[in-house]
């Protein structure tokens, strides 16, 4: 259940009373999520997202995000947009943490997922990339390449509870990605974490994309690999070539894909599965007993990382180099 810090009556009426937003007519925690405490305000206005940034967003970054959707809205993303206060300031302090309130969007993040969704998810990101080109913030990924391997020693000694030898053979494939990791692809703003429940559809049509708080500026195929990751495997761990190529495929008709950045595909994909593994593995490892997020599976992500690591040509993906 995502609701780490609990808002009062009082607390919320001193709030809105900042806002123009009529008055509260309901106001209630939302379960999902994992990073921060969400709820859905409804008002007279409408309905609304209320955010309480919790511990592992760092307030520096949240001019960059925040600013990013407003960016992003003005040149027709379907993301949420920050509602400014009466002093012009969208992001404000409630409950003791940094607080904002966003748009609400219509939609639902899609259970089962279909090559329609993925065609849907790759058109969408390839516009994403190109309306992100002239964003004048930056903002390092500070869950790339160089960050692994802290993160991977912070979770040595208790790695083999998980499975053993994992971390043997982590501490080979960390070498691998960090001796081949490419640096001379096009890079922009990417979202950094758009799986299922980032985005909403209705009736297979794209509706919003949601939780930017992972966005920065690094390679754009990078994001291309972390949709691969999580978007192309079935729940029994298999590779689905036709969701891959209806991702890859619809990107591809947005924004041209170079020769270069579908070479790369194969590391960037098993570095992708690195990153979501080892963050995984480490929210397993440390997450405090009683609390009532349920740490995702980081093996799900070891199983897709020995997947690239077999593939010895891009065109397992389904794109053919041209
Ligand atoms: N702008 C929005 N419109 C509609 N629902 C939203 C919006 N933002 C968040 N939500 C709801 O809140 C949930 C958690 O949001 P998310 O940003 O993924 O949280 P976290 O960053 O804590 O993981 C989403 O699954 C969705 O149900
Ligand atoms: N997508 C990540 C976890 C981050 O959670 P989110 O709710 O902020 O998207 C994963 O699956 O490991």
């Amino acid at each position: 259940m995502a609701v780490y810090t609990e808002v009062s009556d009082e607390e919320l009426q001193g709030f809105l009373a900042e806002y123009d937003l009529g008055e509260v007519l309901a106001f209630k925690g939302i379960a999902e999520g994992v990073e921060n405490s969400n709820f859905l305000l409804t008002t007279e206005q409408g309905n609304f997202i209320l955010t309480l940034y919790e511990k592992r967003v760092d307030p520096e970054d949240l001019p960059y995000f925040l600013g990013l959707m407003e960016h992003l809205a003005e040149r027709g993303i379907a993301c949420p947009l920050p509602v400014h206060a009466h002093d012009g300031r969208a992001l404000r302090e409630l409950a003791g943490r940094p607080a904002v309130i966003i748009s609400f969007l219509e939609g639902l993040w899609p259970r089962r997922i279909h090559p329609e969704h993925c065609r849907e998810l790759g058109a969408a990101l390839a516009r994403l990339h190109k309306a992100g080109s002239d964003f004048a913030l930056q903002r390092r990924n500070a869950l790339s390449v160089e960050a692994w391997r802290p993160l991977f020693q912070a979770c040595a000694d208790r790695a083999g509870e998980v499975k053993p030898g994992l971390m043997e053979e982590l501490d080979t494939e960390l070498a691998f990605l960090e001796t081949n990791w490419p640096s001379d692809l096009p890079a922009g703003v990417i979202h950094a974490d758009l799986f299922p429940d980032n985005v909403f559809f209705r009736h297979e049509k794209l509706t919003g994309l949601i939780d930017f708080y992972f966005a920065c500026n690094d390679l754009l195929a990078y994001d291309l690999a972390i949709c691969l990751n999580a978007w192309c495997f079935e729940p029994d761990g298999a590779f689905n070539a036709t969701k891959a190529r209806c991702l890859l495929r619809s990107y591809a008709g947005e924004r041209a894909v170079s020769r270069a950045e579908l070479e790369a595909l194969p590391v960037l994909a098993r570095g992708a599965a690195m990153r979501f593994l080892l963050t995984r593995l480490y929210d397993w490892l440390h997450h405090p007993p009683g609390a009532f997020v349920k740490p995702k599976d980081p093996l799900e992500y070891y199983k897709k990382l020995r997947f690239h690591a077999e593939v010895r040509s891009p065109g397992a993906y389904g794109l053919e180099l041209a």
